[in-house]
């Protein structure tokens, strides 16, 4: 059976947990004591770096949501260039958060784009709404073994509703369609961990589905955003779940932000440590009542 990322990432599930560290570093996150003397690409840099530090052993996997660093142009794009090279000196499985969704040539370059050179990471999130041909192109770097996809299925936000939700002539709801096409293009690649490396994000928000989704969508690899500040549970997530693997769940705000909660800028490492750890634990019980 060949191997696929999708192994070291069900691996790294088994060992540290599922928690993913959403690296979401808006600027007005750092602590001002860490800006002072900083330019804003060092600032982020160096807050990104001791949240790695502190949740490397208890985390999967760490997004990092490219919006963050667009936004602030260059400078911004150099510090997600040291993030996630700073991440792959760590060995840390880097989930690129793009949502990119162009067909064809185009789509060529953005697989060019974030699986080599500056900008490589393992895993990308991609949206399906131009079709098949938009996801195909990743397909050869899937092929390699060495990297592997997120495709939006069934999000974590209200307007999830206005088009995921819509009944398709089959009776299914248009996510399902999407899903089952992602499951016939990933059945090639089914990896010795019983997944294979064309995931999917499934929110944890609307938990009525959860089981029918684990279900239906048996060897797709699961991330999983919407824990904590969206208001997801650990009782949610073990749903979709398959005894506490089988997916990744996400935290940005919950982690990066937990040492507001404590008042304790100055050990917001500490603090993001410690609220990955509850979060993983707090999973990890759930799965078990679950059972
Ligand atoms: O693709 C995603 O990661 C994603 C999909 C989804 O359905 N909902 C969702 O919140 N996300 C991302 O997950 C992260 C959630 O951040 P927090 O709500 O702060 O934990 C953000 O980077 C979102 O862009």
């Amino acid at each position: 059976m060949n191997k696929y990322i999708i192994d070291k990432l069900f691996d790294r599930v088994e060992k540290n947990g599922v928690v993913c560290v959403g690296l979401d570093t808006s600027l007005d996150y750092i602590p001002e004591f860490l800006k002072e003397g900083r330019s804003s690409e060092d600032a982020i840099v160096e807050f990104n770096k001791r949240i790695i530090d502190a949740t490397l052993d208890v985390a999967a996997c760490f997004k990092v949501q490219i919006a963050y660093y667009e936004a602030l142009g260059i400078e911004g794009l150099l510090a997600y260039k040291r993030t996630l090279k700073y991440l792959r000196e760590k060995d840390a499985i880097i989930i690129a958060d793009i949502k990119r969704g162009d067909i064809a040539a185009t789509a060529k370059m953005y697989a060019k784009a974030h699986f080599t050179g500056d900008f490589e990471a393992d895993f990308i999130t991609l949206s399906p709404y131009m079709g098949m041909d938009s996801i195909e192109p990743y397909i050869p770097y899937v092929a390699t073994g060495e990297k592997g996809i997120f495709t939006l299925i069934r999000t974590s936000n209200k307007g999830a509703e206005d088009i995921e939700y819509l009944d398709t002539t089959e009776h299914k709801k248009v996510y399902h369609v999407v899903g089952d096409k992602l499951m016939e293009l990933g059945k090639d690649f089914v990896s010795s961990c019983g997944y294979h490396p064309l995931g999917g994000v499934i929110g944890c928000t609307h938990i009525e589905e959860g089981k029918e989704l684990r279900k239906r969508f048996n060897k797709m690899f699961f991330l999983i955003p919407g824990y904590g500040a969206q208001g997801g549970k650990a009782e949610d997530v073990a749903m979709y779940l398959n005894n506490g693997n089988g997916g990744v769940v996400n935290s940005s705000r919950g982690i990066l932000l937990a040492y507001k909660k404590h008042n304790n800028e100055k050990e917001f490492d500490k603090c993001a440590r410690a609220e990955a750890i509850k979060m993983r634990d707090e999973i990890r019980e759930a799965v078990r009542n679950l059972k």
